[in-house]
């Protein structure tokens, strides 16, 4: 998957038709390590329109033959890449953590993820498929099959490497389909070991290809390449409904993962403990850098002062460092970029009249100067119409706003662009019943926090926040499949 090393620095290749091929451009990037600039991980191709049409040709080709093989024979080759991808965990999850930040037991985590989502869609391929649906004519026999969609592209983001790219292209490989993946540019040394995987399982050639280079040349020519039947993104909402469009206007299928604004309601009866560790958990953990980090902190007031104080013991705590020394619980920022974004919201909040308790600088202090570090931060007195309340931040960032009711914390808490998921902490059955009703969020937690995604479990959000389609589960049938009537006398 590579080419020659210049000092210990991996040059990562394009996957095209089963071989590492170097981009047409001759042109590469660096990948570097957030949290020591001067560590440069890898080398990436920076690809052309060219390369990007050699893989989906090569794809639309082999999708022919990769349709016809039994479920259970494209199930085979999961499984075996799941076992491959389990012997290389440490190798993946270190690289990960090289590369975009989070702290290694969060890779390795991540990284086992990969491996279940590819053992659960490796199952789909011995799954029944349709239903039989009674006839008006009883000498006919009426059902429903599946058909793949044909070549797939799949557009991924820095923030979850393995999995996100394991549970778009496993499905769409079970269900018979090829693969065209563009990884995003900062996690693109971790995708190709991924990818790798499926190369040593012995998946054939032109069933997956993997093209690196910049999201508008590669990922925008995948959503407008007319062998290309299907677009898969997770990321931003900007370019997720660019991709919208052209797929739209191409007519081609889409689903669009996009962005949240995550919020936790803290009620008068919770479990103040609980709910901190949650919040925590929830908000800060990968940097905030999770579209299901939770972002809004919405409390009752007659718990307001107590659970801001447990809070703000905990988070003091945390310590921020290289995501592979161990004693590291946060690690930097993905890129400069999102670093300068952090910051940056973190000044608007405090010029639109939020206090911030703690934390918001950037960590310039011995080895973290060098990366991208930012001190999680923690905002007191925020009103629902500030930026902070109502834009995705993507970094540790935490707005705590007080309400006097349930019924007040349940609007705040829907006054959102977006839906994706949400959380309540408490211990009576009839506001938890109302929080499930009544919540537009795609994923509703009790007692629990507002990030944690199960992979055998239908994912998507509400309002701006997705395609409304959903992934994961049996649910991503839906998106990689077109149903097909079948009527036979
Ligand atoms: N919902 C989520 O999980 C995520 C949300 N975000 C949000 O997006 C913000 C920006 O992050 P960023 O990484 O720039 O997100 P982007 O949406 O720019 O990137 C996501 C993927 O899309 C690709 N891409 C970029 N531009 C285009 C385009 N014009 N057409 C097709 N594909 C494209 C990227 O490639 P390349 O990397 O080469 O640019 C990457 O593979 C974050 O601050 C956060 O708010 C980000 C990541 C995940
Ligand atoms: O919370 C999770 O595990 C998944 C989050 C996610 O899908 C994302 O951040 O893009």
């Amino acid at each position: 998957m590579t080419t020659s090393t210049e000092k210990t620095v991996q040059t990562v290749l394009n996957y095209i038709d089963g071989q590492w091929v170097e981009a047409s451009t001759g042109q590469t990037a660096e990948s570097l390590n957030p949290a020591n600039v001067d560590d440069v991980v890898g080398r990436y191709q920076l690809s052309s329109s060219e390369d990007l049409d050699q893989a989906v040709e090569a794809a639309w080709k082999a999708q022919k033959e990769w349709r016809k093989l039994p479920g259970s024979a494209r199930g085979d080759i999961l499984f075996k890449a799941a076992d491959i991808m389990e012997k290389r965990i440490d190798e993946i999850a270190r690289t990960m953590t090289r590369e975009m930040g989070k702290t290694f037991p969060e890779a390795k985590g991540e990284t086992a993820r990969g491996v279940a989502i590819l053992r659960y869609y490796a199952g789909e391929g011995m799954r029944p498929v349709g239903d039989v649906i009674p006839s008006t004519d009883s000498s006919a026999i009426m059902f429903t099959t599946r058909t793949p969609l044909g070549v797939v592209g799949v557009i991924t983001p820095w923030n979850f490497p393995v999995a996100i790219p394991m549970w778009k292209a496993a499905p769409a490989l079970i269900y018979g389909n090829a693969v065209v993946m563009k990884p995003a540019s900062e996690a693109a040394v971790t995708c190709a070991k991924v990818i790798d995987c499926l190369h040593e399982a012995g998946i054939p050639a032109g069933v997956i290809n993997m093209v690196t280079g910049s999201g508008s040349v590669v990922g925008q020519g995948l959503a407008e390449h007319p062998k290309v039947s299907g677009i898969t993104f997770t990321g931003s909402n900007g370019v997720g409904k660019k991709l919208g469009q052209l797929a739209l206007e191409r007519g081609i299928k889409y689903q669009l993962e996009m962005g949240g604004k995550n919020p936790v309601i803290v009620a008068e009866d919770a479990d103040l403990d609980l709910a901190v560790d949650a919040t925590i958990s929830g908000g800060l953990k990968s940097t905030g850098q999770k579209c299901t980090a939770t972002s809004r902190v919405i409390v009752h007031e007659d718990v307001y002062e107590e659970f801001r104080e447990k809070l703000l013991a905990k988070v003091a705590e945390i310590t921020v460092g290289d995501g592979l020394n161990e004693g590291s619980w946060m690690g930097p920022s993905v890129s400069e970029n999102q670093l300068n974004t952090v910051l940056s919201y973190v000044q608007k909040g405090k010029e639109e009249g939020a206090k911030l308790l703690y934390g918001g600088n950037r960590c310039e202090k011995g080895a973290n100067a060098k990366g991208f570090f930012v001190e999680p931060a923690v905002f007191d007195e925020v009103t629902p119409d500030m930026a902070i309340a109502r834009e995705e931040i993507f970094g540790p960032v935490l707005a705590l706003m007080k309400v006097s009711s349930f019924e007040e914390a349940l609007d705040v808490a829907n006054d959102s662009d977006y839906g994706l998921s949400a959380s309540v902490f408490t211990t009576n059955i009839s506001k938890a019943l109302s929080f499930i009703n009544e919540m537009d969020a795609g994923l509703v937690r009790i007692n629990a926090e507002s990030a944690g995604v199960e992979l055998q479990a239908p994912f998507g959000g509400m309002k701006q926040s997705s395609s409304h389609s959903r992934e994961q589960g049996r649910a991503a049938i839906e998106f990689f499949t077109s149903i097909k009537t079948v009527f036979v006398k």
